[in-house]
């Protein structure tokens, strides 16, 4: 009979890495006893007997956890050892001699980086599929590039659709770690069904770690928020209650003082502080990539502006973001001009390939930059064209595309989280005649997403989206504001004169999916 394997963590070596007065042996031991669950031995560059001397070595470790132990590649060495399995490339030998050597009762996987590398192996009988890379690594030189989340999703979805109703198993390889695992996991859920892969397969992030023992359980753990996240709010059922539950959020920041860290730009830098700090909020404007570290732990939310981007900024937020991704901590990107020149659209497809997005806020020219469509432009900061046909559906389809909340502005603003979207009817034109609104939003959203970024970041995000816009229709009939001057500094008044009962009775708010 086969034996039973677990794909959660999958640890797969390479003992080029194994650190002077280690040996591979003891990594393993330490991996597993840190929540490894299957392990490969990979040895690209040994000789046969020293390939098998480290692979009798390596099981002694795995038998005495009663975990399996796979071989790359080496039909002969699984065979001499009685390995519980091989793991096998696409230029290796094919599936159906291995399984002929193995029989049936061997664990085989394959390598796959296309769908129909996935048909091939899932109609073959493979036990489970790696699928790579996902990402840039510095363990192997990749043929084809790295695929990204959004290219792993295509080939696990395509696999599930030909396996039939007991779907193949499948965990993805390449540039995988603690950083990024919950992303990855999130964003290769499949669109139908919401399935989320087996688990992740590791090298360098347990066998060049300092203690392999702490990288596996810090992965272990990121697994495990994964596989009961969903970038999808969990509670549709709540609907109904959406309005108490935007009240809450609104109640929740003022009680507890949400640290907004934001890297933006300086253009707006300000009028976002004291937003943040009128919506109930402590703003942090630190933007170097040195202190992201430090200050990642008392970071309630993170809001990401690329308003006027250059290298040094970006290297701040790449190192802000990978901090947030590690905690879990919302992370708010607001993609300025993205699509006005390569530059920003480079760098925005780069961050949602590399990291975890919770909320993306931009305005109709940004969404459709983002989404592909060419119905909006930007034009400098501003979207132009003449609407979108169906803008509920673009934010649908954005949110569905990089799974996660998608807010779109405008005169009525669109909010989705792919299954749910909601518009938001309040707001005031003088709001579009001072700069940095737009950026404002970004910091509101921030401010309120942080409470209930696990449960519902949809309702974080529509909670900011309204408090912003009430703020701006009540500063506008203030006799006191005669045009975008005198609004500017009544709109930052009447986010800190706002309430919740305010907010309850104002709020025009309309669920269209
Ligand atoms: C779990 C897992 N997935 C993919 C691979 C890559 O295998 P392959 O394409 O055969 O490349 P090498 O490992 O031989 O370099 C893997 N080893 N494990
Ligand atoms: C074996 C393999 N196949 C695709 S990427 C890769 C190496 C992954 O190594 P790391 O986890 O260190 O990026």
């Amino acid at each position: 009979m086969k034996l039973d394997f677990d794909l959660t963590l999958y640890l797969v070596t390479d003992s080029g890495m194994v650190p002077a007065g280690s040996t591979l042996s003891q990594i393993v031991d330490e991996a597993i006893q840190g929540g490894v669950t299957i392990v490969q031995l990979r040895e690209k560059h040994a000789d046969t007997s020293d390939f098998l001397a480290q692979a009798k070595l390596v099981q002694q470790v795995t038998k005495r956890h009663k975990v399996p132990l796979l071989i790359n590649d080496r039909i002969d060495i699984a065979l001499a050892i009685d390995a519980d399995g091989v793991h096998i490339g696409q230029d290796d030998m094919p599936l159906h001699e291995a399984r002929r050597l193995l029989g049936d009762d061997k664990i085989i996987g394959v390598s796959v980086q296309t769908r129909e590398h996935a048909e091939q192996a899932v109609l073959g009988g493979a036990d489970y599929l790696g699928i790579g890379a996902c990402f840039d690594t510095q363990t192997k030189e990749l043929k084809q590039g790295s695929q990204g989340p959004a290219g792993i999703r295509d080939v696990w979805e395509h696999a599930v659709e030909v396996s039939g109703p007991r779907p193949v198993r499948a965990v993805t390889i390449g540039g995988v770690n603690s950083y990024n695992a919950v992303h990855v996991l999130i964003c290769t859920r499949t669109t139908r069904g919401n399935l989320p892969l087996d688990g992740l397969a590791v090298v360098s992030a347990i066998v060049a770690a300092e203690s392999p023992r702490n990288a596996a359980a810090i992965l272990r753990r990121q697994i495990a928020f994964a596989f009961e996240s969903a970038w999808i709010a969990r509670t549709p059922a709540a609907r109904d209650s959406i309005r108490s539950a935007i009240g809450d959020a609104f109640e929740a920041a003022r009680q507890n003082t949400p640290l907004v860290q934001h890297i933006t730009n300086p253009v707006v830098i300000n009028d976002c502080a004291n937003a943040c700090l009128a919506l109930g909020g402590s703003p942090m404007m630190a933007t170097d990539a040195s202190e992201q570290a430090d200050l990642a732990p008392v970071v309630s939310s993170l809001v990401i502006n690329i308003g006027t981007l250059n290298a040094w900024q970006v290297d701040g937020m790449r190192a802000a973001m990978k901090q947030a991704n590690l905690r879990n901590t919302p992370v708010i990107l607001d993609p300025v001009a993205a699509g006005a020149t390569k530059y920003r659209s480079q760098i925005v497809s780069e961050f949602l390939k590399e990291f975890g997005v919770h909320v993306i806020k931009g305005n109709a020219g940004e969404i459709a930059a983002l989404v592909g469509s060419d119905e909006m432009h930007v034009r400098g900061v501003d979207a132009v064209g003449c609407g979108f046909k169906d803008p509920a559906g673009i934010v649908r389809a954005l949110s569905l595309k990089e799974r996660c909340v998608v807010v779109m502005t405008g005169p009525v603003d669109y909010i989705s989280d792919g299954s749910s979207t909601f518009a938001v009817k309040n707001g005031h034109k003088l709001q579009g005649t001072i700069t940095g609104s737009g950026c404002m939003t970004g910091t509101a959203v921030g401010t309120y997403v942080y409470a209930v970024a696990h449960t519902d970041p949809l309702v974080g995000a529509i909670t900011g989206m309204v408090a912003i816009n009430l703020a701006g229709e009540h500063a506008a009939q203030r006799p006191d504001v005669k045009g975008p001057g005198t609004f500017r500094a009544a709109f930052i008044d009447e986010m800190y004169n706002l309430t919740k009962e305010q907010l309850l009775a104002e709020m025009r708010i309309e669920q269209l999916h």
